[in-house]
């Protein structure tokens, strides 16, 4: 059976069994028996080779730089010491920021999932989705036909196998029950929660949600989090991948890095590039090349846009100095890099008080919720100046959500043994950075600007999300659990202080999101423009942040692109 090569692989490693490996492969692909190549084994990866293996009569590869990490408990196990334990591992491409100009020159190590599976084998496992208006412009403001809440959210229910909310008397419409990957809603608290916490946020002007995946996710509760009923880890790789492992028209090859799409000689009648396959390097570094009828670049926002380049897809000024043929001119490549920004509220807990678990709690709140009506205006104002590197489209579509006044700010409190920890996190950030190659290795890390905080607008929230944290935990509900404030610090009072305050504690929400950006780079159909057959399925195709953690709306994307393209007839690639 094909995995058996793959496993084989990871355990034994020997040229030899490669070799053989390799062979199999270009055998099948010689014999034009590969219908989808998919390039990363990750979050949505695993989910749209699963699902497109439903059909027999697909062939379906998948090349993953990463080994399965099955034998790995800090992956299965969701507790925040296993999770913390994960980066800078093996599994993780550890990808260092270039200094953030804008954020006290601070580097972020931003960590990436390299391991089957991807970023979902390393993630917190939050399973949240967005405003129900975020999703709407995706077709209305950035003419991505077809892309909306209502189908969005259904793709993510045809992911989902939700089991428990407490407080509500049935399964909300929303949440599907049939999908691979489980996740529940479990308050697995103490008091510090029920009592300190949500409490506190009521009494600063919050409300309390049951659900916050129905649209409008503003309010607090716990969040839904992917994992089985015995409280481990759910994601691509065991839920979708591993159930359907012994299919003979789904393969994995694993320990192996995708270099480049290789292209016919001659373009398509309508002009366009034809790929025939892709050339990989194997565990023992040898390359390899397999043919396939289409490509599925789902490598994460920074591997699909760096093989992408790799293969001649980009903008010409970054491919010439390294020597690489331009075949597609799309500048957009790489570019639209958006990432979370975050701050922190960190206060010691009380003695005798204890704070652990599996659950976080999530309070989303509105520009309306969030700020005064000056305040308001001001923001408003902050937000007509587009930084470098937003669109015009993105620009408005900002502007619109915004006064729609869909949440703009999520306060995640942590279950941190010895601390109470707020992470405010600005939803929506206007800066856009870039990633982009600086080698033609395909094992090199590419180069990456976040621009964090270039946008005035961006620091401006943040900053009144940290004066709010603080207001939190001001509240008479959270005084029997908390002690002296840690973070920002008694030192910080003014507004300027507390602003260089989130610069200096510059943090991520590690979701960069939109560097092969629907209607930039792919169209309504995924398929990378200027080509016939390939397509992009993973988080570079946010044409703006989600307003969300992105995992669930992933998956939705991996079972979307698997529903389109079950659908679209090979002789339609022209
Ligand atoms: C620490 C951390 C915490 C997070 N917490 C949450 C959370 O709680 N909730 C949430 O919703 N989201 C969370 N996220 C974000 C979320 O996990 C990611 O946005 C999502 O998993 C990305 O999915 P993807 O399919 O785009 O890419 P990935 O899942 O990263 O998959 C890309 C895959 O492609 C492979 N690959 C790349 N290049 C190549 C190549 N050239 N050849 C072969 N293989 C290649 C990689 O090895 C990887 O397996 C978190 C992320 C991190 C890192």
């Amino acid at each position: 059976a094909p995995t058996a090569d793959s496993d084989a692989i990871a355990d034994t490693d020997t040229d030899a069994t490669v070799a053989t490996q390799d062979a199999t492969i270009a055998a099948s692909s010689a014999s034009s028996k590969v219908t989808y190549i998919v390039v990363g084994g990750g979050t949505a990866g695993l989910a749209v080779a699963t699902r497109l293996s439903e059909n027999s009569a697909n062939t379906v590869i998948v090349i993953e730089a990463g080994s399965d990490g099955f034998d790995n408990p800090n992956i299965a196990n969701l507790t925040g010491p296993s999770i913390q334990a994960l980066p800078g591992t093996s599994v993780d491409y550890n990808y260092q920021s270039l200094p953030l100009k804008y954020a006290s020159n601070q580097i972020i190590s931003m960590t990436r999932g390299k391991v089957l599976g991807g970023s979902s084998a390393l993630n917190g496992a939050l399973f949240t989705r967005p405003n129900k208006i975020d999703f709407d412009l995706w077709e209305t403001a950035f003419g991505a036909s077809g892309w909306n809440w209502n189908s969005i959210s259904d793709s993510i229910k045809q992911a989902e196998q939700f089991s428990f909310t407490p407080g509500l008397t049935s399964l909300p419409p929303f949440h599907g029950k049939d999908g691979p990957i489980s996740d529940t809603q479990r308050p697995l608290v103490g008091d510090v929660w029920s009592k300190g916490v949500i409490p506190a946020v009521v009494a600063s002007g919050g409300k309390v949600s049951l659900d916050q995946n129905g649209g409008d996710p503003s309010g607090i509760w716990y969040a839904a989090k992917a994992m089985f009923p015995n409280s481990t880890r759910s994601y691509s790789a065991n839920s979708y991948y591993r159930p359907n492992a012994g299919r003979k028209n789904l393969q994995v090859i694993l320990n192996s890095t995708v270099s480049r799409i290789v292209w016919a000689k001659s373009k398509s009648k309508s002009g366009k590039a034809v790929a025939t396959g892709v050339e990989y390097v194997n565990s023992a570094g040898k390359k390899v090349t397999i043919s396939g009828n289409r490509v599925i670049m789902s490598g994460g926002v920074f591997g699909t846009p760096q093989v992408l380049e790799l293969s001649g897809v980009g903008n010409p000024t970054i491919l010439n100095p390294l020597g690489i043929s331009t075949v597609v001119n799309l500048p957009a490549v790489g570019e639209n890099l958006s990432e979370q920004p975050t701050t922190r509220y960190v206060a010691s807990l009380a003695s005798g008080i204890t704070n652990s678990g599996l659950q976080l709690t999530l309070n989303f709140e509105t520009p309306r919720t969030l700020l005064t009506d000056d305040e308001w205006n001001t923001a408003h104002t902050l937000l007509q100046t587009a930084p470098p590197g937003l669109s015009a489209t993105a620009h408005k579509a900002l502007i619109t959500m915004f006064e729609k006044d869909a949440v703009i700010v999520e306060f995640m409190g942590f279950p941190n043994p010895a601390n109470l920890v707020f992470l405010p996190i600005l939803l929506h950030p206007m800066s856009r950075g870039s990633t982009h190659i600086v080698s033609t290795d395909p094992k090199a890390a590419p180069q990456f600007d976040l621009a964090l905080m270039q946008s005035p607008f961006d620091l401006y929230i943040l900053t009144k999300a940290a004066i709010r944290a603080r207001r939190f935990a001001s509240q008479s509900s959270l005084q029997p659990f908390i002690g002296p404030e840690l973070a920002p610090g008694t030192g910080v009072q003014t507004e300027a202080q507390f602003q260089q305050f989130v610069k200096d504690s510059m943090g991520v929400a590690y979701h960069p999101l939109g560097t092969a950006a629907i209607g930039n780079v792919v169209d309504s159909n995924l398929r990378v423009q200027g080509t016939t057959n390939v397509f992009v399925a993973d988080g570079s195709i946010f044409p703006t942040q989600s307003g969300s953690h992105p995992s669930s709306i992933i998956y939705g994307i991996g079972e979307k692109a698997a529903t389109m393209l079950k659908a679209a007839p090979l002789s339609k690639d022209v």
